[in-house]
């Protein structure tokens, strides 16, 4: 619990954000959270970007909101794997502004979701994204407005990215600009033979803006990500395997006789993951992002702090008492 307090007390520092944010994960699962429960949303919450930066979220949210059409819908279902569909088919599923609210919005509900183990995303009408609406780009052209899009996008993808849910992005078609960046915010990727992933930003006088770089390196390297980026290189499902982006390529579905439907493969594929009582499943997620994010000693104590919400829980419980071997 001290270290609780002293995130809170110097939540300016970005690390200690950090921390923060992975501790409220593991707190979530724990029977000690009442008095983190007291904190106010934004503090508890994963987000990268708050007041304290000079972000205003419902200040964006009310300019997002004009640029309307599309939905980011969000099935969960019983199995404890998630749906969520970037659906704008008309723009080849490109985020208008009100989509991006509709993200955020799905995040939230995917954050209080006790059952749930994993999540695809994939886009509607056979195409993964195309980015943002390059219509509400153009009218909030702007650099303020810009910037502020850009918090409000890292934060929410920030935010699926450390969903408590192993999540794994399907990618049909072509994932572009930000749909590319949204795959990256994604624990593994899928390809169907034959679709595409382009960090094309530079043919839009661009960087990544959604946190796509970042994580990018974190994926493939610098070397790589440098490559993909300076070349805006196309990147297909073999070259994506070789340099360790993709995890796996499924049969595309209309062109291979017998393949099952692509989003049954996913689940076929994610199910070996996610095969187990939900709260280990998190436990495994919640381990291996503090993992990933944190340096190691406050790595190594997350870890402790995770152990214990799956030490003598029922699932231990019950594995301790019927089985002694596992095959
Ligand atoms: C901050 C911005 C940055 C980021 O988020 O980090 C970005 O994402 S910038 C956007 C990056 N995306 C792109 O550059 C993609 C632009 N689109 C294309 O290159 C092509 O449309 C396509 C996606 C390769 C598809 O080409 P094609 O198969 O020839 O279809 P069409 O071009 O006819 O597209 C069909 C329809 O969809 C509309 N569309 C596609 N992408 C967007 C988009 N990003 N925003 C808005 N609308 C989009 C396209 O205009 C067509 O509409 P109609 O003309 O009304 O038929």
């Amino acid at each position: 619990m001290q270290i609780f307090s002293l995130c809170v007390s110097l939540p300016s520092c970005s690390s200690r954000m950090v921390l923060c944010a992975l501790r409220q994960q593991v707190l979530r699962c724990s029977s000690h959270c009442r008095t983190w429960a007291r904190l106010p949303q934004r503090q508890r919450s994963g987000c990268v970007y708050s007041s304290i930066h000079g972000f205003n979220q419902d200040e964006i949210k009310e300019k997002l909101q004009a640029f309307h059409g599309g939905s980011i819908d969000l099935l969960k279902q019983d199995s404890g794997i998630a749906v969520l569909t970037i659906n704008n088919p008309s723009r080849m599923n490109a985020f208008s502004g009100s989509m991006m609210i509709d993200l955020e919005e799905r995040v939230s509900q995917l954050e209080n979701w006790p059952e749930g183990k994993g999540l695809i995303v994939q886009g509607a009408a056979e195409t993964f994204c195309s980015g943002s609406d390059l219509n509400a780009v153009r009218a909030i052209s702007n650099q303020q407005d810009g910037m502020k899009m850009c918090m409000f996008m890292q934060n929410a993808l920030t935010r699926l990215l450390r969903l408590p849910l192993i999540s794994v992005a399907l990618v049909e078609g072509r994932a572009l600009g930000g749909g590319a960046e949204l795959t990256t915010a994604c624990d593994f990727r899928l390809m169907e033979a034959g679709s595409v992933i382009q960090f094309d930003h530079k043919h839009m006088g661009l960087v990544p803006g959604w946190g796509g770089a970042a994580r990018l390196v974190h994926l493939v390297g610098s070397q790589n990500a440098l490559k993909l980026l300076g070349g805006a290189v196309k990147v297909d499902p073999e070259l994506g395997v070789n340099i360790g982006l993709v995890d796996g390529v499924l049969e595309g579905h209309q062109k291979t006789e017998g393949a099952a439907p692509l989003l049954q493969q996913a689940e076929n594929w994610l199910s070996r993951y996610t095969k187990g009582p939900a709260p280990v499943i998190q436990a495994v997620k919640k381990v291996v992002l503090s993992g990933r994010e944190l340096p190691l000693s406050e790595a190594l104590r997350t870890e402790k702090d995770i152990f214990g919400t799956v030490w003598g829980a029922p699932a231990n419980l019950e594995a301790l008492a019927s089985k002694s071997k596992h095959k």
